[in-house]
Formats: C-alpha cells, structure tokens, sequence
C-alpha cells in the first residue's frame, strides 16, 4: 500500500498476528475500512473475527503488525488516545455490556468523563444520546435490570457514540436479540450512519444481513483473510473455495433471514427501528 491510500482510509491494519500460546488466531491479516462505510467481518466460528476487532480497539494486544488511524500509527500514548476516542465499540451481549449497579445516564456518560468531555453540558448531552438511539422517554436516571435487550443494546449505542466516534466496530451487536428487535438495531445502526457519517466494522454470522449493509466484505479463514472486496461481488461471485461454502451454508434462505430482510426494506425501516 502506498502512503496516500493509507491516508485515504479511516484505520489501516496491516501484517497483524496474534498468537494465543502456540496457538495463531490472526495470521498477517490487513484490511483498510473507508470513512462512512460499512466493512463486513465474516467466517466460521473460531475463524478470528472477535479477535481482530479486540485487536482493532487495543483491547488484545498483538505479536506483530500495526493499526493505523486516520494515517498515522496507533503507537504512544497520545495516539491511544485520540484512538480510543474516535473509534467506539458495540458488544454482541447487551447484557453483559452494562453494569446494572449504574443508572443510564452514568452508563452513557461513561467515556466522556473518561476522556474529560462530560463539562457543563454533560447531562444534556446525555439526553441528547439516548434521544437519538430512540431511548428519550426512558428516563435516565433509572437503572438497566427492566430494559428489553434491545433497550440495553440501544444504551450501548448510545456510550459508543458519547466521544463523537467516526468508526463503530460492531461485534455481532444483534445476534443475541429476538429476530424482529435486529431488524430495528440495525435500521437504527444504519440511520445513525447516515447522521454522523460513521464507518462500520460489523461482525456477523448472518450473510443476508451482510448483503443489506456492507460495501465491503472481508472472509475470515482459520486467521486469515482468504477474500475480500466489494460485497455484492464477493456475495454473488465468491472466488475462493472457503467462501463459497461459507455461502452455502450460511445463506439459505431461511424464514429468519426472511424475515429480517423483509423488516429491514421499505417503508416499514422507521416503523420498525421505534420500538425495541
Ligand atoms: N483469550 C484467548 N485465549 C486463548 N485462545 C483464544 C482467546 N481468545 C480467542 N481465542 C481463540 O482464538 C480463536 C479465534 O477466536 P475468535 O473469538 O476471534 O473467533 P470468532 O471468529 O470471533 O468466533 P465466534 O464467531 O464463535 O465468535 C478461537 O480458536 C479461540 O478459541
């Protein structure tokens, strides 16, 4: 890659390895994601895909390899971050993603007290967050054991967004809900996409899923990365063979994949994203 295309893109990962023992769970992987776009992370189980984005947020550490944001190395304290500021993460289990022994409002507020944002305006900016994850009669000074996983999932949206992120690594951030509450997450994901410009790595096992949202698409294999581009081309014209059975197998048409497709298209998008 040459300097201006590492520039070009928002966070760059190159040559990364991560040994856990003997065990190698990323093996010289690289992929570059774009501003305001969505990269999608797919394979089998096991295949690293958590890993990568544990990598990618500093929180697993690497045994070779480097993470390059906005151009420059994620190397230095300072670097760090400004990196943990602009690059927010969504776990696949709302549950066990927020502390219950905290109120809403402490649990969006979260980082940005961390990083010495919260200020004046903090609390209405608070408000403001869960207003804009569809959270804004939920009143925020009560605690997370009554919300919905969805509710939970839309809260942690929420402390994602606090800094002001301009990428959201999404691992799996639907897979734990009920079918009809992915299509709303995931409507909501891409609405806020579209108001903050935010970049996505989103982690998922479901390809039909991956069809709706991605522009590209990255094919995790036992670490490494065997295919990647264009989603529609990688989908539809898979090159390598690991793909082509991830897609076999994967995409059948079944009544849940349906399902969420049918939700996710159309006018029913804004119904569907309001409650959850
Ligand atoms: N902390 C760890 N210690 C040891 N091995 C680990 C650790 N974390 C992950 N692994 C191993 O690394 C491999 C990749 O795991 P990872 O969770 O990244 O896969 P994945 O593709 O996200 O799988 P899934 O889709 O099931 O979440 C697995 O074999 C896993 O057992």
């Amino acid at each position: 890659m040459t300097t201006g295309e590492q520039q070009a893109s928002l966070l760059s990962v190159r040559g990364v390895t991560k040994r856990f023992g003997s065990f190698t769970a990323l093996d010289d992987v690289s992929l570059d994601l774009s501003p305001g776009t969505t990269t999608s992370l797919v394979g089998e189980s096991g295949s690293g895909k958590s890993t990568l984005a544990r990598v990618i947020v500093g929180l697993e550490s690497v045994d070779s390899g480097l993470v390059h944001y906005r151009g420059a190395p994620v190397r230095g304290r300072a670097a760090r971050r400004e990196f943990r500021r602009g690059v927010g993460m969504v776990f696949q289990d709302p549950y066990g993603s927020i502390d219950p022994r905290f109120t809403l409002s402490e649990v969006v507020a979260e980082p940005l007290r961390a990083h010495g944002m919260y200020g004046k305006d903090g609390r209405q900016r608070v408000r403001d967050l869960l207003e804009s994850v569809g959270m804004g009669s939920v009143d925020p000074d009560s605690y997370p054991h009554r919300l919905s996983g969805g509710q939970r999932q839309r809260v942690c949206i929420a402390r994602a967004l606090a800094t002001g992120p301009d990428l959201l690594v999404c691992d799996e951030p639907t897979s734990a809900l009920d079918v009809s509450v992915q299509a709303q997450i995931l409507n909501l994901l891409l609405r806020l996409q579209q108001e903050h410009g935010l970049a996505y790595l989103f982690i998922t096992h479901d390809l039909d899923v991956v069809r709706r949202i991605s522009d590209q698409v990255h094919v995790l294999y036992r670490g490494s990365v065997v295919e990647h581009g264009p989603a529609q081309s990688v989908i539809d014209d898979a090159r390598h063979p690991y793909t082509r059975k991830l897609l076999s197998a994967v995409l059948s048409d079944s009544p849940r994949t349906r399902r969420i497709g049918r939700e996710m298209s159309g006018g029913q998008a804004a119904a569907a994203e309001k409650s959850g």
